[in-house]
């Protein structure tokens, strides 16, 4: 297994301006994902975890600290990668399906620059790895919320994503749903080899899924757990 971090966030100050004041919501936070592993950030209400995820996917700047994914730096206070540029793929629970568009052409719809043909082999790949191929000309209302869930999951891993992240992506679900759901898509970033970061406030979910756990308070990283094969699988 590798070592070696996918994205490093280093002392990173993150806040918003409301009006001429700037209230800091996460100060001096760092941390570590190593390539091919998920981690999860788990805490109370209001801490700032998915003010942490939309820094991370560029829709939130730096006030300090840089934010480096793989080898190229993606924020510092001077400098913003815009999202689109960031290759970072995102599954957030408001983060809907097209209602207009069928299963296979909302996968596709990321893979719009790819030739037919490469697009075709890349949705039916993802749709197998799902196990959804039979459901590829339905439109998302015919689908369940698990099956919606999964398609939102593929349709964000088609182009390649360097790195997922997943903001309560699995909320909405019921419970024997969702923990059937977390296990799979576990597998199925471990099968493609993609770095995660979840954001819960569930700590069954977190431990079902995450190769490591972030504990958050009050915009602080409070604890930080490397978990083992053995601990996930209990
Ligand atoms: N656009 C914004 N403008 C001003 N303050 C904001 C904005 N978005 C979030 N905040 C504040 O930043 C703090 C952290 O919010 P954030 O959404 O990151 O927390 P969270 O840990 O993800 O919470 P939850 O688990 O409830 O989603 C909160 O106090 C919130 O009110």
């Amino acid at each position: 297994m590798s070592t070696l971090p996918i994205l490093q966030i280093n002392n990173v100050r993150l806040g918003y301006k409301q009006g001429r004041d700037f209230k800091t919501v996460v100060d001096d936070f760092s941390m570590q994902v190593p390539a091919g592993e998920i981690a999860c950030l788990l805490g109370p209400s209001g801490c700032g975890k998915t003010t942490v995820l939309r820094a991370i996917a560029g829709f939130e700047p730096v006030y300090a600290g840089r934010i480096v994914l793989e080898d190229q730096v993606l924020s510092e206070p001077d400098r913003m990668v815009e999202p689109e540029h960031r290759r970072i793929g995102m599954m957030f629970q408001d983060y809907a399906l097209f209602p207009h568009l069928t299963v296979e052409q909302n996968i596709g719809f990321g893979l719009r620059k790819a030739k037919p043909e490469q697009r075709r082999q890349r949705v039916d790949e993802l749709l197998a790895l799902v196990r959804l191929s039979d459901l590829r000309e339905r439109y998302p209302h015919e689908l369940s919320g698990g099956q919606q869930q999964r398609v939102a999951l593929i349709r964000s891993l088609a182009p390649a994503p360097r790195l997922l992240l997943l903001d309560e992506a699995f909320s909405n679900l019921d419970t024997e749903i969702r923990q059937k759901l977390v296990v799979e898509v576990r597998s199925i970033l471990k099968q493609s080899g993609i770095s995660a970061i979840l954001v819960t406030h569930n700590l069954e979910e977190a431990q079902a899924i995450a190769d490591h756990i972030g504990t958050m308070k009050d915009g602080r990283l409070c604890a930080w757990q490397r978990r083992t094969q053995a601990d996930i699988a209990a």
